[in-house]
């Protein structure tokens, strides 16, 4: 069994399922230094995710993610908000692996309602983000799932009570660091 001293936290799961504002304060909660790869991304490229995309196009993208990751892995006491298209790279689960990785499921309407307004996220630009959703959400539901532990959110769960729920979990996935 892998145990927590040793290791990264990383979220992954759909775009608006709260990975970055959940690993925030999962952070604070396990003591550990909070990175957001796609924060990470922006600072070291000097542009947003939306100009990524723009000028270099997804794949691009995809590179530069696979770097940061495996950058982050000479480090341990992280907790990592991933972006939500980690999964795809089957590389990229090396790393993830040697981690413990949560998945935050929340359905598609809650992720609609928190993302109707967002200008942010390049995938969501187009006349039907709700079905985009859908059709992402389908096609990686069998990687998210490849996760240690899966958090299902509700509309309702405010992101304190869902860092409870994962501080719960964590003991029976990890041996104990005290
Ligand atoms: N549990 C929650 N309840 C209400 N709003 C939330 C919750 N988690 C995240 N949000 C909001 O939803 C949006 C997307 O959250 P974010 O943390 O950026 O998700 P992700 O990193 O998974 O894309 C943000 O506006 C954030 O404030
Ligand atoms: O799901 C995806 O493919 C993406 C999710 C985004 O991050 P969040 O999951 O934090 O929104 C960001 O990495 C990029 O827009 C692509
Ligand atoms: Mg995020």
């Amino acid at each position: 069994m892998k145990e927590l001293k040793g290791i990264n936290v990383f979220l992954v799961g759909m775009m608006g399922t709260g990975k970055t504002t959940v690993g925030d304060l999962l952070a604070r909660q396990l003591g550990y230094s909070f990175v957001d790869t796609d924060n990470v991304i922006e600072k070291a490229a000097g542009k947003s995710i939306n100009q990524i995309f723009a000028d270099e196009g997804e794949e691009a993208f995809r590179q530069l993610e696979s770097e940061v990751l495996s950058h982050l892995s000479a480090h341990t006491r992280l907790t990592v908000a991933t972006g939500g298209g980690i999964v795809l790279k089957r590389f990229n689960w090396s790393y993830l692996h040697h981690g413990l990785v949560i998945w935050l499921d929340s359905p598609v309407e809650v992720l609609m309602a928190r993302l109707q307004n967002d200008t942010t996220r390049p995938l969501l630009q187009n006349d039907n983000p709700a079905q985009a959703l859908q059709t992402i959400l389908d096609q990686r539901r069998n990687l998210y799932a490849e996760a240690d532990l899966h958090i299902q959110i509700s509309a309702e769960d405010r992101p304190e009570q869902i860092v409870s729920r994962i501080m719960a979990e964590i003991p029976h996935k990890l041996k104990s660091d005290d």
